[in-house]
């Protein structure tokens, strides 16, 4: 009785200090953690955070590189605004002292359904690059997507960490060197083939125009081939990957994909159910909803404005994912309940990466699993599969007194 009576005592006290400490007077921006003193802390809250310490840590050419999207920006902006128009709808009284966020994609479990998203040149933030990538990816128990376009080759990656690992692939002009790849990836013990749909150029990203962006050596092409750009103007990326990619390819060549590998193929890029139809037709094993983040095509849809679209469409014959926009826990959240079995993030990481390193990645992975283990917590749902499409609001969705 003595002990209750003096930790509430202690409370109070709690609470008088807090009333008169300068943190009143602290401006209170959101977004933006303030320190005793009211000035700006340099330790990030959120993974929103990370942007800001990305930005200060990277050479604006690099920086603007991971951060922009194509042309007007628009559907970079929708991304994120199209998860903040879903509301959820949590139930009370379930039992959530327990919650589990495992869950398995292709067979392979993890420790929440995040995935990284495969991104190019992880050594413009940091000189170990792609290495520290896959380090934090193994120790939060998820699966590292390798870019075609990493700056660590697949094999660097593959003897780093036992992360779980798919590899992405670009269809380039030279389809020999293509299946060399995909060779290469099946014997280095990457689990799938994902396949960038979306990409039979690069999108027009007006800041890597201005900043005249350099191109970085690819180094899973190294030795195999190389293209030699004549050009001042614009960007030199562009340049390097529209004299590479493939812009022919199409729907037959999945069969091609398929008949020189026995991987799992995911395509990456798919927006529309008529593709998402098409795909399940061609046999992938796997649907990514993307967009690119925002970096090819603008005005294409933010991506989980369409992902029960594609949903339905697959009618559970194989997994969808997401990526695009995903910055918090509850919209992790909210593309499972729309039929998502996973969401990949893609800029997190990079920012992570060029904030704080490896430890940066960690911190943006844990940061996101601890938002959806609440997220989970206070909507009633102590798995993932109690996660349904009754527990979110979407703009389209007729509210009960319309029906
Ligand atoms: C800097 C950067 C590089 C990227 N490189 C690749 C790539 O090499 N291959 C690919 O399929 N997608 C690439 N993407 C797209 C991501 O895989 C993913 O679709 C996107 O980043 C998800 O959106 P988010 O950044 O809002 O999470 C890249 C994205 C960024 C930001
Ligand atoms: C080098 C590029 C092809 C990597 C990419 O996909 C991107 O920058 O969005």
């Amino acid at each position: 009785m003595l002990h209750a009576f003096i930790s509430k005592i202690s409370v109070v006290n709690n609470l008088n200090f807090l009333t008169h400490s300068p943190l009143k007077a602290a401006p209170s921006s959101l977004g933006q953690n303030y320190n005793i003193k009211g000035k700006m802390s340099s330790e990030p809250v959120n993974v929103n955070d990370f942007k800001e310490l990305a930005r200060n840590a990277l050479p604006k050419i690099y920086y603007d590189y991971y951060a922009g999207g194509a042309e007007d920006e628009h559907t970079l902006r929708e991304n994120i605004q199209a998860f903040h128009r879903i509301t959820i709808r949590p139930r009370v009284l379930v039992d959530v002292s327990q919650i589990d966020m495992s869950t398995t994609i292709l067979g392979y479990p993890i420790s929440a359904p995040i995935l990284l998203a495969p991104t190019s040149a992880h050594k413009l933030a940091i000189p170990e690059g792609e290495l520290a990538t896959a380090r934090a990816a193994a120790a939060a128990n998820t699966i590292m997507i390798l870019s075609y376009s990493s700056t660590c080759s697949m094999e660097e990656v593959a003897s780093s960490c036992n992360a779980v690992r798919f590899f992405q692939l670009h269809i380039s002009k030279r389809r020999d060197i293509s299946a060399l790849l995909v060779q290469r990836a099946e014997r280095f013990g990457y689990k799938a083939i994902v396949l960038t749909a979306d990409t039979p150029r690069l999108g027009r990203r007006e800041a890597d125009i201005r900043n005249k962006m350099i191109g970085f050596p690819v180094k899973n092409l190294e030795g195999l081939m190389s293209i030699d750009v004549e050009s001042d103007q614009g960007s030199k990326l562009e340049a390097y990957y529209n004299e590479l990619l493939d812009a022919s390819i199409r729907w037959e060549d999945i069969g091609w994909l398929r008949s020189i590998t026995n991987l799992p193929i995911l395509i990456k890029g798919i927006l529309t159910h008529e593709d998402a139809t098409k795909a399940v037709e061609a046999g992938v094993d796997g649907i990514i909803v993307s967009n690119h983040g925002a970096r090819q095509l603008d005005f294409a849809p933010a991506t989980v404005s369409v992902l029960e679209e594609v949903v339905d469409a697959v009618k559970g014959k194989v997994a969808v994912l997401l990526d695009g926009g995903v910055r918090r826990g509850t919209d992790v959240f909210k593309a499972v309940a729309l039929g998502a079995q996973a969401v990949l993030i893609g800029r997190p990481v990079l920012f992570g990466l060029a904030a704080k390193g490896e430890g940066g990645v960690r911190t943006v992975l844990e940061m996101l699993k601890n938002e959806l283990e609440i997220s989970m917590a206070l909507s009633g749902c102590p798995c993932i599969k109690d996660i349904t499409r009754s527990h979110v609001r979407t703009p389209y969705d007729k509210l009960p007194s319309m029906l």
